[in-house]
This record gives structure tokens, C-alpha cells and sequence, in this order.
């Protein structure tokens, strides 16, 4: 089913009441903390911390998922990245759509790209960074794109210094050196070289009947891990098998980082990538910019060898980010078990 072109570009932020275009059916919103007992949520970890190596290995573990403080990411840095979403969002929606993502492209203006695997609409706006920003700040602000490209260039640069030191604690968790990986280099070059990450801004604008929109459906993402900067409103849930959603609250400073698939795959299924979703509010909108780090787009990536003995057969084929990401707009959910070396049994091949 698709939505029509008016739906998908409704001005969110001028709608009173909810259209049935984003009125979903039976969202689970009975979260596990709500009810007689508390579960904690994924754990906050202190990257100055002697043992963080350990605490970020089990966290990957149960979680696939953490917060981190002492990131040396500044709090200006992290603010001037909030504010320029925020620039961008409030922008008339005619002009938003002057910088429109092009139907095969995968930076601009518009609905997030699992869209299409949903009967209904996202309560959320995106606009998505790959590569210079330059020819889509133009279009937003014809006299004043500098500022915005600035910004970005140096977002990029520091969440990129992060995700590569995240990277290698989780995969020092797991007793892999920078030996053990070729295309990451011991100095790490040839991510710098490699335009190897996404930026995605994410906007949340008030909804009038939030318990039955979503703002972004469950999902996970298609990449090594995921740095996200969430503005001090919750939305983010992890679903935690066993107990459901779990809400990951806002801790002011701190930085969300997700396990994605293509780490999922390199740690020969150690460390599942994490499946979450955002919800909405009804008085409040909300922000998120998440940095999306992988490795460069043509290099294979399997599970690595030191991970892979006779008990523990590899249970992914090779396959390059660029790959992946194909895989994912055609399979979406599937996608990580269509990377599967063995065809699943029968039993999982579900309904579809
Ligand atoms: C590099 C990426 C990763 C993408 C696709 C492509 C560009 C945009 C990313 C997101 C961002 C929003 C959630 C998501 C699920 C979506 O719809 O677009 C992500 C997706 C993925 O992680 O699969
Ligand atoms: O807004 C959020 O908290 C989640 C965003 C997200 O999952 C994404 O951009 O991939
Ligand atoms: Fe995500």
C-alpha cells in the first residue's frame, strides 16, 4: 500500500487531528516498567571507566545496546547539531521540499526510507546526510547554507573519531585487535578515506493522538554501530527479548550507541543488532540526529576468522555495506537472514 504524495509530505506540525493515513493498529505501547516490576534500562557507561572494555562488551551482549558519558564530544558541538535540525525542521514545507530526497537517491528531505514496508505513515520527519550536504543546504537556505555545512562537517568529523574508538572496544570485548581487521588499518585511514557514514535528523513534531502513531516503527539499523544524540524528550525503546519495550530515557551529555547489523555479522552473531522504535508525544516534539558508521561502502564483511572455529561455523556470507543496504530496501526485516550461509529451516521462513 502507498501513500499519496499529499499524505507523505502532510505538514505534521499544522495537523489537528490524527489522519487514518498515520492512525496505526495495535501498537504495543505496555512497557514492562509500567507494570508491578522495574527492569533498568541499558546500561549508562563511563568511557574514562577502567573496566569500560568489559562493561561494553556485555552490554552489546544483553542489550545490543548503551548509553556513554565522558565521550569528549563537546556540549557545544552537541547543541549547534540541535539546533541546526531544529533550523531545518521549522523551515515552510515548500521549501523543505526544494531539498525533497530523490526517489533512488539517499540524502534529503522526506519520510524515512522503511516507510514503504508499513501500512501507515510515520509521525516523523527526516532528512538524511550522505556525503557533502552542500547541494541540499543550498536549496534550504540560498543565502545562508555555510553555517549548516559547517555544522555537519563538524559533527561528522568528531562522531567519527568516536564511532572508530567505540569500534574497537567492542571488538577488543571480543579479543579482536586492529591485526585481525585489514580494511580498518591499524590507523584506521581508510575509514577517513572512505565516506564510510549517514547522518540522519529525525523529527518528532507533537502528535494529537500519539497511543496510536509512531513515529519511527521498530527496526534495526544497516550498520557497524550507531551514535545517537537523542534532545532531552524521551521516544527511544529497545525491545529486549523476554521482556518487550523498554524505554532508553534522555541523560543529559550522554550518547546512545546501537549495535547494528553489520557488527551483528562480524562478531559471527555475538553481538545481535539492537531492534528499536520511537514513539511520540502529545504536547512535546522531539529531536534526534543519529551518526550511521560503517565501514567503506565496497569492502566485504564477514564474521571475523578468530571468531569462527568448528563449534562456531561462520553464519554469514561476505557481503559490502552497499550490498546490504540493497538487501535491506528489498527485505527489510529479512535482510539480515537473507545473509544467512545455511537456508533457515522451514519453520522460520514465516508467512511471507
Ligand atoms: C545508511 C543507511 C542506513 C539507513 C538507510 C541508509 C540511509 C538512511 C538510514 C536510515 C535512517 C533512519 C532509520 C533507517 C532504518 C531508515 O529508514 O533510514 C535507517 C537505514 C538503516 O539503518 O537501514
Ligand atoms: O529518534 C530516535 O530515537 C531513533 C532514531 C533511529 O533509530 C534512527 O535514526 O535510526
Ligand atoms: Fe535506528
Amino acid at each position: 500500500m502507498t501513500a499519496r504524495f499529499s499524505d507523505k509530505y502532510l505538514d505534521l506540525n499544522s495537523v489537528k487531528e490524527l489522519p487514518d493515513s498515520h492512525a496505526w493498529e495495535s501498537i504495543d505501547h505496555d512497557l514492562p516498567s509500567d507494570g508491578a516490576y522495574k527492569l533498568e534500562s541499558v546500561p549508562i557507561i563511563d568511557l574514562n571507566h577502567k573496566n569500560a572494555m568489559e562493561l561494553i562488551g556485555s552490554a552489546c551482549k544483553t542489550w545490543g545496546a548503551f548509553q556513554v558519558v565522558n565521550h569528549n564530544i563537546s556540549k557545544n558541538l552537541l547543541d549547534d547539531i540541535e539546533s541546526a535540525g531544529k533550523r531545518l525542521f521549522s523551515l515552510p514545507m515548500q521549501q523543505k521540499l526544494k531539498a525533497a530526497r530523490s526517489p533512488d537517491g539517499l540524502s534529503g528531505y522526506g519520510v524515512a526510507g522503511i516507510s514503504s514496508f508499513f501500512p501507515k505513515l510515520m509521525w516523523s520527519e527526516g532528512f538524511t546526510i550522505s556525503g557533502s550536504p552542500l547541494e541540499h543546504a543550498r536549496r534550504l537556505w540560498p543565502e545562508d547554507y555555510h553555517r549548516f555545512c559547517y555544522t555537519i562537517q563538524d559533527y561528522e568529523s568528531e562522531m567519527n573519531k568516536l564511532a572508530e574508538r567505540l569500534m574497537w572496544l567492542i571488538l577488543g570485548s571480543l579479543n579482536i585487535t586492529k591485526e585481525d581487521i585489514n580494511w580498518a588499518g591499524s590507523k584506521g585511514d581508510q575509514f577517513q578515506a572512505g565516506s564510510s557514514a549517514v547522518l540522519q535528523l529525525n523529527c518528532y513534531p507533537a502528535c494529537p493522538d500519539p497511543d496510536r502513531a509512531m513515529g519511527l516503527a521498530a527496526h534495526t539499523d544497516s550498520t557497524i554501530l550507531t551514535i545517537l544524540h537523542q534532545s532531552n524528550t524521551s521516544g527511544l525503546q529497545v525491545f529486549r527479548q523476554d521482556y518487550g519495550w523498554i524505554r532508553v530515557p534522555p541523560q543529559p551529555g550522554a550518547l546512545v550507541i546501537n549495535v547494528g547489523d553489520l557488527l551483528h555479522i562480524l562478531s559471527n552473531g555475538w553481538y545481535p543488532s539492537v531492534l528499536h522504535r520511537a514513539v511520540v508525544h502529545r504536547t512535546q516534539h522531539r529531536l534526534s540526529i543519529a551518526y550511521l558508521y560503517g565501514p567503506p561502502s565496497s569492502v566485504k564483511i564477514f564474521p571475523i576468522p578468530k571468531l569462527v572455529d568448528n563449534f562456531h561455523p561462520p553464519l554469514y556470507r561476505a557481503i559490502t555495506w552497499n550490498e546490504y543496504l540493497g538487501t535491506k530496501a528489498k527485505h527489510f526485516d529479512k535482510a539480515l537472514r537473507s545473509v544467512l550461509v545455511r537456508a533457515p529451516r522451514s519453520e522460520f521462513l514465516g508467512a511471507k
